[in-house]
């Protein structure tokens, strides 16, 4: 064939370069993940995530409003409660004038058009630290759907369109999607966390909530990450159970889970670029040993060429920034 079939003239100057590439990055591929406290006037940096904030409400309509400007459509909050408010049941979640509540309010405020996704899980209201209701040191499944299921229906009615829930207790999905039928919340989506692994590029977000487990791992109900069949048979169970949308976490080094979802189902899948794959590259970039957004846009590509047609990102504003 050689020297008819020559690859190299496909990447002879950056006009046909730009012609034949095949994932492009728009501002409309991101979630943009936001972390809120109580308090007023507090913008304060996350030790282990450079450059990435915690918001009380008054400031957070401005990054709302800055974020809007960019041309970024989504967000997905995130809460820290304070230690008071903790308990075994999340009681504080079903809060209707809670802090997630209240943050949902304040997003809408400031830009009605703003698509407004919330996290569903216990961790952050739990005073154990686990995704679910704790007896004897065992994680309990049922009782946790219910009250997952209660909190969507206070994140519906603050304003939220699509919950997420993060905590990967079997059948959460059902019960979650009944509950929203029932009270009349049939626009409301639900972007499941369906194929979500036990993984340690967690860290620094648990920092991020002071919500890391206060005994024993999350093994138990998140995935193995030396497990791949298992992640379509739970992404195909939650689309049965009426998700939305799928999600597979963390990014990086779960790109052949991506693709393997990407080739089963036909629901819009997305990807959690996940806070340790944020400060890993922020570190590097600071220690001048990696080129941050070189790398950043080769690590965005590549999940989006993976198959991912969302992609959760604490980079957001820093691609868009870059491609504008
Ligand atoms: N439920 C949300 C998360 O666990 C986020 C993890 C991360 O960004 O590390
Ligand atoms: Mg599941």
């Amino acid at each position: 064939m050689f020297p008819f079939k020559r690859n190299r003239r496909l990447r002879t100057s950056a006009s046909i370069r730009s012609l034949v590439q095949q994932t492009l990055i728009s501002p409309s591929d991101f979630i943009v993940p936001l972390f809120v406290v109580e308090g007023k006037g507090v913008k304060e940096e996350i030790a282990s995530m450079p450059d990435y904030y915690r918001y009380s409400l008054d400031l957070l309509k401005k990054e709302v409003q800055l974020l809007w400007d960019m041309g970024l459509k989504s967000v997905l909050l995130f809460v820290k409660v304070p230690d008071e408010l903790k308990d075994n049941k999340g009681t504080e979640a079903l809060n209707n004038d809670g802090l997630m509540q209240r943050a949902i309010k304040t997003v809408k405020e400031v830009a009605p058009e703003m698509y407004v996704m919330t996290d569903v899980a216990l961790d952050p209201y739990s005073s154990y630290g686990h995704d679910g209701i704790v007896e004897n040191q065992k994680i309990l499944n049922d009782p946790t759907c219910e009250v997952l299921a209660q909190m969507s229906i206070s994140h519906a009615q603050a304003g939220a369109d699509m919950v997420a829930p993060s905590d990967m207790m079997d059948g959460r999905i059902l019960y979650i999607r009944e509950a929203l039928e029932e009270e009349g919340f049939t626009d409301k989506g639900i972007m499941s966390y369906s194929a979500k692994y036990a993984s340690a590029f967690y860290g620094p977000f648990r920092d991020a909530l002071d919500s890391a487990p206060g005994f024993g791992d999350k093994k138990t109900y998140q995935m193995d990450p030396a497990n791949r069949s298992e992640a379509i048979k739970e992404t195909l169970m939650d689309i049965d159970e009426g998700a939305d949308i799928v999600m597979v976490k963390p990014g990086l080094c779960y790109l052949d889970i991506v693709r393997d979802i990407k080739n089963e189902v036909d629901v819009p899948v997305s990807v959690y670029q996940v806070s340790g794959e944020y400060a890993m590259l922020k570190a590097a970039a600071e220690k001048g040993w990696l080129n941050h957004d070189a790398v950043m846009m080769e690590q965005v590509t590549a999940i989006k060429r993976a198959g991912a047609d969302l992609i959760a990102s604490y980079f957001a504003k820093d691609v868009v920034k870059l491609i504008s």
